[in-house]
């Protein structure tokens, strides 16, 4: 393993690949792209030099590479919960995959999602447990740990793009509807509205339960949120429900922290 302080990280999430730079100690710069065909990352992994690297990274990236510095070989820390986009990097030269056994929390299930975990990590290292995790991605989790770092343990339902493009996938007159930046009228008179109402008061609901029922039982818990329908869904919860949207804290790189986390563990 590079003997660096620069690493390039990636969570493989179910719709998308994020990608992060490690540049120093608190300093993440991170971005997200689609997956990537097969071919683009056996061309990764067979770089010889930085240019090489750079010639290969889909162009939309380049700019976002930090070329001056970039060492080479350049190291890359893995996390994935797409078993079948894992196995398309083990060729890469320098990879280190993130498994659950390098989590420094207790009580951790075997098929626990890594993505969780290490949301679930960063969060409590930085604000403190207990923490609860809710990941707004493909499936919107909830990943609680407890004061002594013990999973409390969580819930999976389908996140909000996926209700949307279920309901128009296995339906005959569904539509695909556009993601609303504002919560629509509850009793709707039209099809779209319709299916914007119910998917969202109803996420909303759901997530103000689970966070009622978590404050309970620890009542000096910490919430924070995070994936790629965070905004959307702070805002309706600000909407509805202000104070409860006023504790949580919201957070593009939990994940990210969590690797650093893992990366800088003695
Ligand atoms: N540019 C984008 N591309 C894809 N999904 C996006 C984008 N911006 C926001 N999203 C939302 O993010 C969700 C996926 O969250 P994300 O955390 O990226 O997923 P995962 O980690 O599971 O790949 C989708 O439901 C979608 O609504
Ligand atoms: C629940 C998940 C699908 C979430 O993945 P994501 O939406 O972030 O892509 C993933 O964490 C996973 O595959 N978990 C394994 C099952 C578990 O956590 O119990
Ligand atoms: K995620």
């Amino acid at each position: 393993m590079a003997n660096s302080t620069l690493w390039l990280a990636l969570m493989i999430g179910n719709s998308r690949l994020h990608w992060a730079w490690f540049t120093g100690k608190s300093d993440i710069s991170a971005w997200d792209t689609d997956h990537l065909p097969p071919k683009v990352i056996h061309q990764l992994s067979n770089c010889k030099t930085l240019e090489d690297f750079i010639t290969h990274f889909p162009p939309s990236l380049t700019p976002l590479l930090p070329h001056s510095l970039l060492p080479t070989p350049y190291s890359l820390l893995l996390a994935s919960v797409v078993p079948s986009q894992t196995e398309l990097w083990q060729s890469y030269p320098n990879v280190r995959v993130i498994t659950l056994d390098q989590i420094p929390l207790q009580g951790l299930y075997p098929t626990l999602g890594i993505d969780r975990s290490l949301a679930l990590l960063g969060a409590g290292q930085n604000w403190g447990f207990p923490m609860l995790v809710i990941d707004a991605g493909t499936a919107l989790t909830f990943t609680g740990a407890d004061a002594n770092k013990r999973l409390v343990g969580g819930a999976i339902l389908p996140g909000l793009g996926l209700q949307f493009k279920t309901l128009a996938q296995k339906t005959g007159q569904l539509p695909m509807v556009e993601r609303q930046e504002q919560l629509p009228q509850r009793f709707a008179l039209k099809t779209e509205e319709a299916i914007q109402s119910g998917v969202i008061y109803t996420l909303v609901a759901g997530i103000k339960d689970f966070v009622e029922a978590w404050r309970r039982d620890y009542p000096e818990g910490k919430i924070a949120m995070t994936g790629g329908d965070r905004t959307l869904l702070i805002n309706y919860l600000q909407s509805q429900f202000p104070e409860i949207a006023a504790r949580f804290y919201v957070e593009q790189n939990l994940i990210f922290w969590g690797m650093r986390a893992v990366l800088t563990r003695v």
